[in-house]
């Protein structure tokens, strides 16, 4: 489905929705768990993936009235081989997490997902069940999905490259502690992504597992047990407050406020940095959570999203809007998600009039606002680019049609709607 963004100023107040990685998180980890109960979840199509795979594997996951929480009643460490096969649709971390799980199934699980999903490398977790003494293929050979796993694993010591998903190691430290003998992840390569694994350890420890650095990566005791003591709460989500904050950036004369903003573990964080040092006017209060922003002439910047990969559509549809040239380095692990963003959003911003060069590790986006004019963009079935691209619609001359409204419910279902309620005129 299309939807139709014309120029509009933006103002009031908007609430980021629940942190998606947090939640998947929190309903694997209560998955592993005898059970808890995870209040403020976010309830999208991604996290509704990783619920289903905890039911598959024999929990149970119930959704108050008011969605407001998640009584999961848990696998308690021993998940029972799905009777059928699992399909994690468009989510990446749920193919990666529930993978790893498999691996301590005795028997076999089978992973598959969107055509996307099905795109995206899987290889190296594969070659981690096998080394760790399980069995992890893929059904044509190409390292992708559809992913067979045949468990249990044992434990052991893998080595892994850091720098196409740090879901790997995530996925491995949560199946680990239920081993016998834990895992031990080596890093081949620098690990990008970085932050992800910090937000895993902030939950295994609201979890009591226990997992830890080392000289070499990660490691995680086996024969530990998953206990939240009741209750676990998600925090805000700071890539889909980005877009809310570029919004505001660039087209709230008389600002915006933003809540769900309690800083936590997510380094996307660093996009209240970002738009600041372009120049918007921004005042976070942490303690309260409220970020208010207000728009300001921009201008580009150097960002380097190695930690931040998740940030690159916004800081690109920024730079498109700010003046002079921004830089984003550090990029090639972008391309392997539900699209190449990459060349996504250099080809769809050029759409739009902005000047944009695509290098292999590197997005340079010659912006200027008065440049920009609406046009038909295609949103790549991808959540990120098309709320992207709607952001920058907010100020492209004469209106913008953003294909795909519908992908926005793998992340942020309401995206549409609180963009109208800040008062941009949107047609769906
Ligand atoms: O673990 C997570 O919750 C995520 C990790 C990141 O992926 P990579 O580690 O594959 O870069 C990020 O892009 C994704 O949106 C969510
Ligand atoms: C890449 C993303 O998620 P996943 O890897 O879970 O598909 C994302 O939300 O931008």
């Amino acid at each position: 489905m299309d939807v139709s963004i014309s120029p509009s100023t933006v103002d009031g107040t908007a609430r980021a929705p629940p942190s998606k990685s947090y939640t998947h998180r929190a309903i694997l980890a209560a998955g592993y768990a005898e059970g808890a109960v995870v209040t403020d979840p976010l309830l999208s199509a991604d996290t509704r993936a990783t619920a289903r795979a905890v039911e598959a594997f024999g929990g149970t996951v119930e959704i108050a009235a008011d969605e407001s929480r998640l009584e999961v009643d848990g696998f308690d460490g021993s998940p029972a081989v799905p009777a059928d096969v699992v399909d994690c649709a468009n989510s990446g971390t749920t193919m990666r997490l529930v993978a790893a799980a498999a691996g301590l199934v005795d028997g076999t699980t089978v992973l598959t997902g969107d055509e996307s999903l099905r795109s995206r490398p899987q290889g190296p977790l594969l070659d981690a069940i096998a080394d760790l003494g399980g069995r992890g293929e893929s059904t044509r050979r190409n390292g992708q999905a559809p992913l067979v796993v045949t468990g249990p694993i044992a434990g052991g010591t893998v080595a892994i490259p850091g720098d196409v998903s740090s879901q790997y190691v995530t996925a491995l430290l949560m199946a680990g502690a239920n081993t016998d003998g834990g895992i031990r992840v080596d890093l081949e390569t620098e690990l990008k992504s970085a932050p992800y694994v910090d937000i895993t350890l902030d939950v295994l420890d609201a979890f009591g597992v226990e997992a830890e650095r080392t000289a070499d990566g990660f490691a995680v005791e086996g024969g530990q047990r998953y206990d939240a003591g009741g209750e676990y709460a998600v925090p805000g989500d700071f890539s889909s407050l980005s877009y809310l904050l570029a919004a505001g950036a660039i087209a709230a004369p008389d600002g915006l406020t933003l809540e769900g903003a309690v800083p936590s573990a997510q380094g996307d964080t660093a996009i209240v940095d970002i738009v600041e040092r372009m120049g918007a006017t921004v005042d976070w209060d942490r303690e309260a959570g409220t970020i208010h922003v207000s728009q300001s002439p921009l201008s580009g910047v150097t960002v380097d999203v190695g930690d931040t990969p998740d940030l690159l559509p916004t800081i690109a549809a920024l730079g498109a809007v700010a003046d002079g040239e921004t830089r984003i380095e550090n990029v090639e692990h972008v391309r392997y998600k539900e699209t190449d963003r990459v060349s996504a959003m250099a080809e769809e911003l050029a759409k739009l009039g902005a000047t944009v060069t695509e290098h292999e590790d590197e997005l340079v986006v010659h912006g200027d606002e008065s440049d920009l004019v609406g046009a038909r963009v295609d949103g790549r079935k991808d959540h990120r680019i098309v709320m992207a691209l709607s952001v920058a619609g907010l100020v492209a001359a004469g209106g913008t049609t953003v294909e795909g409204n519908e992908h926005v419910d793998v992340s942020f279902p309401d995206f549409f709607d609180v963009l109208a309620d800040l008062g941009t005129t949107v047609r769906r």
